[in-house]
């Protein structure tokens, strides 16, 4: 043995030398052949392409090292990159580096082509009236459904050229080679049956190898098709989500409008853009295969089986396809409505839940955990009797479409298969060979067999795919539901997005967002508002609340503005018509173009503080990248921070970029004054500082000012504290007449104004000298009590209340006293 492997061994090594041997003597005179100067440029090339590919090698290094260098750096500053062509290119974290993804926004093209789909859907898909989409519209099998599926389908796959098209094409080919495949394995496993029917071990043995072989390539081919089906799902889903976040985050503060204007979505956009979308796509994906394949399978197989079983057998086959899908869509639960509900009290429950951690310390403070535990399980229960419901309206469905698709259908392709055997007239392929070619007993039997198993396994993929293609008609109907609530969405976002707010054949409602017929103005050098009224806005169609009838004013450079008024007058409303959050019902309002640097800055009552360093909260809403490229360092941060009387937080926190849930770590009055430290950063002409020193302490608000003045801000302060007039130059009063709607715009320090101050003072006084009655009265009232105390001959100590009053010296009138004492001094 050892002999004999010794020699196997030096027979191989021989033929590789000889091998070797062979080529090298070629290659040798060749070689010899050729001239010098061959040789020489020969030589030449393979130095130059040896020294150009490694230099091409270390630059491309480089160029990554750099780019790694980069995203790095993006992605710790929450910076991206902006291109000329309005693209934008943004670095993620990934493995241990980071991945670049460059994203094209939607051009502003594409949404008014859009639009018609979105808001003029054709009439005869019962959408709403031809101009406005009803969200009312059942989600089921209809031609609503075909419609909001096709113009979704527009914006997944917008060319015939795109990647998703790409990645269909790639999916449909494995789906029919799948299909080719079946039809391969149903003819083998006829054979194999065959063979070991008949003995025959060789070809037995042939075809099981055959079989193995054909195994691991249809393994290979499922598993590309389920990866193909994600790809294309993911890649549904990522076109979908930008589209969407183009539309949703942009200068029209859609955002904004949706939940407080327009309401067609609900409180928020939110569980539809994470989990419908979602569902959605996979669902798209998936029907691809669950409907395209089967479809492909039943007219392959079909025409298979017509070859072997005869024309009868395909007509038996086709009517009792359409007879099972009538008796299913007959019988079948509206899905779609079903899951669109489920959706939205999906939605309902998770937003409670968003709602609580937001607001935890406010909950915490006022121990409302029983409270929100109410709601949270309400909720739930909801949620959970309409999934039960549902449930158990499938049991039922599953039964009878379980009993149909494999128990009635086997026992009717039993009755297929036999065609051939007993009405060989009419059984095609099948009956002829049992008419003529094998007449021979033993022969017939076996081709008998061959021809069953073979049929047999046709059918059952034949069922397999039938019975696909009707459990499919539910996952259509869940679709449906999906897609109802995905095109809502883009339909609403596209409304907002265009103002398309107009009711045929009704008139509009006073103040509804289709009475909107007022002109906002950027680009003015100061603000400016002309017989405006101020609105409080309700949700499409019904009309808004007027808060003022009709408001003009002018603040020009350097004239400072203070709002005053009682709460919920409408203060803040100001703010949000000149912001363009609320629309402008009537009049004219004049603003400057940008928003921040060189224009207006809005402060908004609740100060936010955004996700991310310490640095990304003083300059928010810029970015690093956006800082550096204004020239600005943290030398001029910590200078922000100083004059907000915030010096010490870059030490305290641990540096400028610490990352800290910003929201908990600050206290409120640190909040306010780190919204003072952005304006001062961003220094713009202009700003709306709404209620943001009311948790300042009064000596620091007035530095504040002061500070925002010399910098050169126009201020427009929303405020209920008279001690702010100081700093401004005109006030305007809101809320003033018996209905509450009037108001005043006086010039602070004005004959008018000095009157104004003296007949409150005169009142003060008033106040002052009941006060003092009040002191003489109260001494009286105590030489009384005292004798009455002695009465008994022992002295009894004064009641507590007395006692306390006494002690603190001077009592509840002395600090009656001290209060209209201040006041008096603040006026
Ligand atoms: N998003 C909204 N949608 C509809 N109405 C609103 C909305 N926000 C506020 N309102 C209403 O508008 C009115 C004015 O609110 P606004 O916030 O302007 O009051 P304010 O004068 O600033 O009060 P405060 O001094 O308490 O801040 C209130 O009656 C309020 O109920």
């Amino acid at each position: 043995m050892t002999v004999q492997s010794t020699l196997r061994h030096s027979a191989a090594e021989e033929a590789i030398a000889a091998f070797f041997e062979k080529y090298n003597t070629l290659f040798r005179s060749r070689l010899r052949n050729t001239t010098r100067t061959s040789r020489l440029l020969a030589t030449l090339a393979l130095a130059t392409s040896i020294i150009l590919a490694a230099e091409g090698s270390r630059r491309w290094w480089k160029r990554k090292h750099v780019e790694n260098e980069q995203g790095r750096k993006l992605v710790r500053t929450n910076s991206w990159l902006r291109h000329k062509d309005g693209s934008r290119t943004i670095y993620v974290p990934y493995k241990d580096g980071t991945s670049k993804v460059v994203i094209h926004g939607t051009k502003a093209l594409t949404f008014e082509a859009h639009r018609r789909l979105f808001l003029n859907p054709p009439r005869v898909s019962g959408l709403g009236d031809g101009h406005v989409p009803s969200a009312q519209t059942k989600p089921g099998l209809n031609l609503a459904f075909l419609h909001q599926f096709l113009s979704l389908m527009s914006i997944m796959i917008p060319r015939w050229t795109s990647k998703e098209a790409g990645l269909l094409v790639s999916h449909g080919a494995f789906l029919m080679l799948r299909t080719y495949l079946s039809l391969v394995v149903a003819r083998l496993d006829g054979e194999i049956v065959r063979d070991l029917v008949a003995g025959n071990g060789k070809l037995f043995l042939w075809g099981l190898l055959k079989w193995c072989g054909l195994g691991g390539f249809a393994s290979y081919t499922n598993a590309m098709i389920k990866f193909l089906e994600s790809k294309v799902s993911i890649a549904f889903r990522t076109r979908l989500t930008r589209y969407i976040h183009d539309l949703y985050l942009n200068d029209n503060l859609n955002y904004y409008k949706l939940a407080n204007l327009d309401g067609g979505v609900g409180q928020g956009a939110d569980q539809f853009i994470t989990q419908d979308l979602t569902l959605f796509c996979a669902s798209a994906a998936n029907l691809y295969s669950s409907l395209g394949k089967p479809f492909v399978d039943i007219c392959v197989f079909n025409y298979q089986l017509y070859r072997s079983l005869g024309p009868l057998a395909l007509t038996g086959l086709l009517s009792n396809y359409f007879l099972t899908a009538s008796i299913l869509r007959r019988l079948s639960p509206p899905f779609g409505k079903l899951k669109a509900v489920e959706g939205r009290k999906e939605g309902d429950f998770r937003g409670l839940h968003a709602r609580l951690i937001a607001n935890a310390e406010e909950i915490a403070f006022y121990g409302g955990a029983d409270m929100e535990k109410t709601f949270l399980n309400k909720e739930f229960k909801s949620l959970k009797n309409w999934m039960e419901g549902i449930y158990m309206l499938k049991i039922r469905y599953n039964i009878l479409e379980d009993f149909i698709l494999k128990y009635s259908w086997s026992a009717y392709g039993y009755l297929l298969s036999s065609l051939p055997v007993f009405l060989p007239a009419w059984g095609g392929l099948g009956g002829a060979s049992e008419r003529g070619e094998h007449r021979e007993k033993d022969g017939r039997e076996r081709t008998r067999m061959k021809d069953f198993i073979t049929n047999k396994r046709l059918m059952l993929s034949l069922a397999d795919a039938g019975g696909r293609m009707m459990y499919s008609i539910k996952d259509l109907s869940e679709l449906a539901g999906y897609t109802s609530r995905v095109y809502t969405l883009i339909s609403t976002l596209h409304r907002a997005h265009a103002n398309a707010y107009y009711v045929r054949g009704r008139e509009n409602e006073l103040y509804s967002l289709s009475d909107v017929q007022g002109t906002i103005q950027k680009g003015f050098d100061g603000v400016r508002l002309e017989n405006v009224p101020i609105v409080a806005p309700a949700l499409w169609p019904q009309g808004g609340d007027e808060l003022v009838e009709s408001l003009s004013l002018v603040v020009r450079r350097g004239d400072h503005l203070l709002i005053s008024g009682s709460n919920g007058v409408g203060k803040s409303a100001i703010a949000r018509v000149i912001a363009g959050l609320w629309p402008v019902y009537r009049g004219l309002v004049s603003r400057p173009k940008n928003i921040g640097e060189d224009g207006i800055m809005f402060l908004p009552q609740r100060p936010y503080l955004s996700i991310g360093t310490l640095r990304d909260q003083v300059i928010y809403p810029d970015g690093e990248a956006d800082m550096r490229e204004k020239r600005k360092s943290e030398a001029d941060l910590k200078r922000a921070l100083e004059q907000a009387r915030l010096g010490y937080l870059p030490d305290r926190e641990g540096g400028w970029d610490t990352r800290k849930e910003w929201k908990d770590v600050l206290s409120g009055g640190e909040k306010q004054r780190l919204a003072i430290a952005r304006l001062l950063y961003h220094e713009p002409q202009y700003a709306f500082i709404d209620e943001g020193t009311s948790a300042v302490s009064s000596d620091v608000e007035g530095l504040l000012y002061e500070t925002c003045k010399e910098k050169g801000i126009t201020l427009i302060t929303i405020s209920t504290r008279a001690s702010l007039k100081k700093y401004h130059t005109y006030n305007l009063v809101l809320g003033m007449g018996e209905r509450g709607d009037e108001w005043d715009l006086q010039r602070i320090g004005t004959q008018r104004e000095k009157m104004h101050v003296e007949r409150e003072l005169q009142e003060l006084h008033e106040r002052l000298s009941q006060v003092e009655k009040w002191k003489t009265r109260h001494e009286d009232i105590e030489k009384e009590l005292a004798k009455v105390w002695v009465e008994g001959g022992d002295e009894v100590s004064p009641p507590p209340y007395l006692k306390t009053e006494e002690e603190e010296g001077g009592g509840g009138s002395t600090a009656a006293l001290s209060q209209v004492e201040t006041d008096v001094v603040s006026v």
